[in-house]
């Protein structure tokens, strides 16, 4: 294809002109399409009678700089990194600095800190995001049935070996060394002696002395006496508990996640919701219904966070149902002996794989918290996660609380990039081929297709268009070797109530799938879009791969596409320019 046999000034017919759900910090000139627009309009814009003739420019790719490194730094690694935002990294400087080391995703934890604090933070989120021009989508994390044991006396708490304490439902007592008020007042009827309870500082770093084992001695009416079985020091307002293989008798989305959800997240436009303690597909399903009559939140996806042994038992209804898994080793860890671990991890990663939906793995680097370099065997795991399948690394005290946040994601980044290197994707094509067996649904077939021809080809890039994200992410199934461009199609439409366009949560919701880059068209272009507004569109997402530094002079692109009815698979081979 010739640069100069694309249509770069081309009017274009639109359908409409409407609000828009794009919020400005979307429109980012290295990852979104550079639409400029010049548009009149008459009469009703939601008639879709009226035309508005649209003249397309593409500003054009800034002239690179031989002595700077290649500004790739958008698509150094195909895995995505998810950061925990915090007391650490929650001023614009930093949070500018953690995109521009990597991470696409900003998690809010609302075990800790209110709906003020976590809204100042995504403030500067959004701020960071305009700033740097890198896209970000936005996680909230739910509380769910967590066990927690506020400190309100704020001072640290020193347990000792072979002492007692209590833990009590009495929320008025004040924590101290030798009682812990917790937030469950069936904790008495759940638990029994030689059960084991692990109580550590708020996103607890495993092997740190700021989290202790319990040993249940005793059953004291409504409280539970437990026996002190390492020293440590609990520091912080908020400590959680974990009661080893123990059900929990709370609701999922507990009510406060609800009002949280329905205000907070309303307002925020939340792309995903990390729903903590999964146990049952029937928590998700109660999820969805709840987003479901929350405006555009129908369009949230659930992450499925898998934490306890009930979680796994269901691992496979609750994947059915699921948009994505989070593993959440640090939780799972104490519920599983050590030696099972790995396997769970490989066993659910592959599980995800072959359902074509993304799994983020956690707790990868906590000595990162306080040392400015991960152990050997954190940089080890990271590599395993990305060799095993995993499409996201999610950074909790790392980022959060850590002394080193950006340096945490630098590291996270490069150590995927290198394994990536050596993953192994002709054997993972042909597992993942022979496991959807045949015949294969006509899209799925039309995906596959498309990595197989990038790989054939040695393409630089996919470049895909969609507007569900569904072609995106049966492509990202087959885990290509290069990058996919995900050219985001807005769509109209309408809950009875109002007219809006999909496409913001569906661009964005690509940042947790690895391989994934999302660009969005500009909601005034139609989704039903003829085939050369579509090559305009194709030139635009091109030049902006240049621009980024992964398509050069005479490289190989497949495209995938719906021409008239039918979608198709394309090869083009650029010139030099
Ligand atoms: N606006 C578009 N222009 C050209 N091709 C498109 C467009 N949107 C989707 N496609 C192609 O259509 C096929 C179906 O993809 P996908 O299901 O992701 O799209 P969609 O618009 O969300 O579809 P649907 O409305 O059928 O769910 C894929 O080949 C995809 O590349
Ligand atoms: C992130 C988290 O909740 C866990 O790893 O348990
Ligand atoms: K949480
Ligand atoms: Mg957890």
């Amino acid at each position: 294809m010739q640069a100069s046999h694309l249509l770069l000034e081309e009017p274009i017919r639109l359908a409409s002109i409407l609000e828009s759900s794009t919020p400005d910090e979307l429109l980012d000139d290295s990852q979104i399409l550079q639409l400029q627009f010049a548009f009149t309009t008459t009469g009703d814009p939601l008639s879709g009678q009226d035309r508005v003739d649209v003249k397309l420019s593409v500003a054009p790719a800034p002239p690179r700089d031989p002595s700077q490194p290649n500004p790739k730094n958008a698509f150094s690694s195909m895995t995505k990194i998810i950061g925990t935002l915090g007391p650490s990294s929650r001023d614009v400087e930093t949070i500018e600095k953690l995109l521009n080391a990597g991470m696409s995703v900003a998690r809010f934890d609302f075990s800790w800190g209110d709906s003020d604090f976590h809204q100042e933070t995504l403030d500067n989120l959004k701020k960071a995001v305009r700033n740097t021009r890198k896209l970000c989508a936005v996680m909230f994390d739910t509380v769910g049935p967590e066990l927690q044991i506020i400190n309100k006396g704020e001072a640290p708490i020193n347990l000792v070996v072979d002492e007692f304490v209590v833990l009590t439902p009495d929320a008025t007592q004040q924590a101290s060394s030798t009682t812990l008020p917790v937030n469950y007042p069936e904790l008495a009827s759940v638990v029994k002696p030689k059960d084991t309870i692990f109580v550590g500082q708020y996103l607890f770093t495993g092997s740190e002395s700021t989290s202790v084992w319990l040993e249940v001695m005793e059953v004291q009416g409504p409280n539970v006496k437990c026996l002190v079985k390492n020293s440590a020091t609990l520091t912080g307002t908020l400590f959680t508990a974990h009661a080893a293989g123990v059900p929990v008798g709370l609701p999922t989305l507990s009510d406060f996640d609800k009002e949280v959800i329905s205000k907070w997240g309303v307002k925020n436009s939340i792309d995903f919701i990390s729903l903590s303690y999964t146990r049952h597909a029937e928590d998700v399903r109660q999820a969805r219904l709840h987003l479901s009559k929350l405006g555009d939140l129908y369009q949230t996806q659930i992450f499925a966070k898998i934490e306890n042994i009930e979680g796994l038992k269901h691992f496979d209804e609750i994947l059915k149902e699921a948009d994505g898994i989070i593993l959440s080793r640090g939780n799972l860890g104490i519920d599983l002996p050590p030696e099972k671990v790995f396997l769970f991890q490989k066993a659910a990663l592959h599980k995800c794989n072959m359902a074509g939906k993304p799994a983020i793995v956690t707790r990868v680097v906590d000595s990162m918290t306080d040392t400015p370099r991960p152990t050997r065997a954190e940089a080890t795991d990271v590599a395993n996660a990305v060799l095993d399948g995993a499409d996201g690394i999610l950074l909790g005290a790392e980022t959060l609380r850590g002394l080193y946040p950006v340096e945490t994601i630098t590291i996270v980044q490069k150590i995927c990039a290198e394994a990536e290197k050596v993953f192994n994707q002709a054997v993972f094509f042909k597992k993942t081929v022979k496991a959807v067996g045949e015949p294969m649904a006509h899209l799925e077939s039309i995906a596959s297709s498309a990595v197989r021809a990038g790989t054939k080809v040695r393409a630089s890039v996919i470049v895909v268009f969609t507007s569900s994200g569904r072609a995106a992410r049966l492509i990202a199934k087959y885990k290509p070797s290069m990058p996919v461009l995900v050219v985001v199609i807005p769509k109209l439409t309408t809950n009875h109530l109002r007219w809006s366009f999909t496409g913001a949560f569906q661009a964005r919701q690509c940042l947790a799938v690895r391989g994934l880059f999302p660009m969005l068209a500009d909601p005034r272009h139609p989704a039903e879009s003829s085939t050369s507004t579509n090559e305009s569109i194709l030139k635009v997402a091109l030049d902006h791969g240049k621009a980024a530094g992964i398509i050069k002079a005479h490289d190989r692109i497949v495209v995938c596409q719906k021409v008239g009815d039918s979608s198709v698979v394309k090869i083009i081979e650029l010139d030099a320019y």
